[in-house]
């Protein structure tokens, strides 16, 4: 049976999309207790995919999916899903009073306006998960509450203090599938990414590179740098196009760009999966 890893325990995000996807049990679904864990499974074998975040609408890149791709595993994007994300404040039936509120950092971030105006005093703790944070407000005395779903309330047996605290309405996380092998034939909406280093201290690389797609009518949908982690300084690029390498002006475009390039490695092609 095939294996898929996710961000757990029981009640994450990530959950809900392992769930939306393999509905009919024909997946096992496995929980690893953070984002670098559970990819690091695919690229050891344990396990044949994961879904793991990768960026918010409202905090921006999940830095810990984006370094471990481009470091540490040899993995290729084969499907990208958009997930509605609705946070709640969720605590002890019964609680009166917050001190101190967990969640993920992601969660902490898309709800902190909120919580300074409905918690202003309240302390906010970073865990691996929303679902993990539910899990330990579950076992703690009264003053701790969590931002997590609705699922996470009901799994864990915690009441909603305050529904709906993310800072905008329009908050939704972007979640990548991870796999050894890309996927094979992508039709439909589909995304191309790729990750590489540019020469620096050449004035225009960037230009250069930006224009191998501007002038084949490529679509560019995000740019995003993270350290090189080979000097303050240096960085890597990561692209996303619309659009699959089996279009002409894409694969022309990519491989104009690799050989312009100092470092390039491929995440491949993939379909676009909106859950409602
Ligand atoms: O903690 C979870 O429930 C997750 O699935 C992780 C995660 C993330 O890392 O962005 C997913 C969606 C939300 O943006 C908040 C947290």
């Amino acid at each position: 049976m095939r294996k898929v890893g996710y961000l757990g325990p029981q009640g994450t995000y990530c959950e809900e999309i392992v769930l939306y996807l393999y509905k009919n049990n024909e997946a096992a679904l496995i929980p690893y207790n953070g984002i670098d864990a559970a990819i690091r499974a695919v690229a050891l074998g344990e396990t044949d995919e994961c879904i793991v975040p990768v960026e918010n609408s409202l905090e921006g890149s999940v830095n810990i999916t984006l370094d471990t791709i481009a470091h540490d595993v040899a993995l290729y994007i084969t499907k990208e899903i958009v997930l509605p994300v609705r946070h709640n404040l969720l605590g002890k039936q019964g609680c009166q009073e917050v001190t101190t509120i967990v969640s993920h950092p992601q969660a902490l971030a898309q709800c902190r306006k909120t919580l300074a105006i409905l918690y202003p005093q309240a302390k906010l703790k970073p865990v691996e998960s929303t679902a993990e944070a539910a899990r330990i407000v579950a076992g703690s005395d009264g003053l701790y509450a969590a931002i997590g779903s609705l699922k996470a309330a009901e799994i864990y047996g915690l009441a909603v203090l305050a529904p709906d605290i993310h800072d905008h309405q329009a908050n939704s996380t972007r979640f990548i599938g991870l796999e050894p092998q890309a996927a094979a034939c992508v039709q439909g909406k589909s995304k191309t990414t790729f990750v590489c280093q540019i020469n620096g201290e050449r004035p225009g690389s960037l230009y250069n590179i930006l224009a191998e797609f501007a002038s084949r009518e490529v679509n560019l949908t995000r740019i995003e740098s993270r350290p090189a982690r080979t000097g303050l300084g240096m960085y890597i690029f990561f692209f996303d196009l619309e659009g699959s390498l089996a279009a002409p002006n894409i694969a022309e475009a990519v491989s104009a760009v690799k050989a312009k390039c100092l470092w390039y490695k491929n995440f491949g092609s993939y379909p676009i999966v909106y859950v409602i």
